[in-house]
């Protein structure tokens, strides 16, 4: 099976590593690197390591769209990303040795209405069964509801829509005619969807059932070094990581959204797409830039995944 991956908003991702940050004083880098990056092209890559089939859409800014060509090239992932006028916008991750990370993410492309006319037809060949990740912000000159929109073209082609977008994007993309098929807010984001905080494990749960409820039919919340609560209409389960990773825990979504949309891809049931979600964020975690290990290392690893049922998990 092909996935399609839809990235309105790419990034390159400068990560720069300091001892310590502190505001207002001169800090000497240790050292820096670049990555084509943003979500869904993450999560593109990620697949492509897998060796799942991927297309790219979405925008590229003209300027500086050869990172992101070599990446596309070297991964055999078909590019069928709309440049637009302008440049692809840098996102500093700033690393200091205690694992914390600052993000300023810079501004980049403006997109057109035309622009936007341009990813409706390439959704048009989109056909039943179809899986499309539309993952990460939008520039701005799109309207706010322009995820909705998709969300209604694409059910109408009958396509299953991974959702890992945030914020605006994210509540109005949940308040219009058609549900993504499976989402992955991570707890920041469901809060900020809710309007509140989330208490503890049973407050969790139950948010994700009321998102269930509403006709979502995967809802994946992921909690950091504490694992994702997976929750669909098999059940509902926890899975924790391996092993807990210090440093830049940058891209560990991504990686868990190309795990279980590969997990769809294969008709996995719950329990192992859990499992190998989780083991595609551990095994990206282990280096740094938008790859994964050979799947051997990742299949390794998901088999080391514990779940357990979330009526323990909300047990404590
Ligand atoms: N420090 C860590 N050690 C091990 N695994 C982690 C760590 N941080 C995140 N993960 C894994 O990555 C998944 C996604 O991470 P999370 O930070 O929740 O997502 P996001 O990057 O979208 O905010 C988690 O559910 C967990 O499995
Ligand atoms: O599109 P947004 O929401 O601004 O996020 C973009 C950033 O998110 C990332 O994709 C990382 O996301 P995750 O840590 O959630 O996996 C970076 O590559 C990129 O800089």
């Amino acid at each position: 099976m092909i996935v399609r991956t839809l990235s309105l908003n790419p990034a390159i991702d400068q990560t720069v590593t300091v001892p310590r940050l502190a505001a207002g004083e001169v800090v000497r880098a240790m050292s820096t690197r670049q990555d084509p990056g943003g979500k869904a092209v993450n999560v593109a890559s990620c697949l492509a390591d897998w060796g799942m089939k991927v297309v790219v859409t979405g925008f590229l800014g003209r300027d500086n769209a050869t990172t992101f060509e070599q990446l596309f090239a070297d991964k055999a992932i078909a590019d069928r990303m709309i440049r637009v006028a302008g440049a692809t916008r840098t996102n500093i991750k700033i690393l200091e040795d205690s694992g914390r990370t600052t993000d300023v993410n810079l501004p980049g492309f403006v997109a057109s209405a035309d622009d936007l006319k341009a990813v409706f037809n390439q959704l048009d060949t989109v056909t039943e069964g179809d899986l499309v990740v539309i993952s990460g912000s939008q520039p701005s000159g799109l309207p706010a509801d322009c995820t909705a929109q998709f969300l209604a073209r694409l059910a109408g082609r009958g396509a299953r829509v991974v959702l890992d977008v945030s914020g605006e994007t994210l509540a109005q993309a949940l308040a219009g005619s058609a549900m993504p098929y499976a989402i992955k807010p991570n707890r920041h984001e469901l809060e900020e969807l809710l309007g509140r905080s989330l208490k503890g494990p049973d407050d969790v749960l139950g948010a994700a059932r009321d998102l269930l409820a509403r006709g979502i039919r995967l809802v994946v919340v992921s909690l950091g070094e504490a694992g994702a609560l997976f929750v669909s209409t098999e059940g509902a389960l926890m899975a924790r990581p391996v092993s807990i990773a210090t440093g830049s825990s940058v891209g560990a979504g991504d990686a868990m959204v190309a795990g279980l949309t590969a997990a769809l891809a294969e008709g996995l049931a719950l329990p192992d797409l859990a499992r190998q979600a989780t083991a595609f964020a551990g095994a990206k975690l282990r280096n740094p830039g938008p790859h994964l290990p050979p799947p051997d290392e990742v299949r390794a690893l998901a088999a080391w995944v514990s779940t357990k049922a979330a009526g323990e998990f909300t047990a404590g």
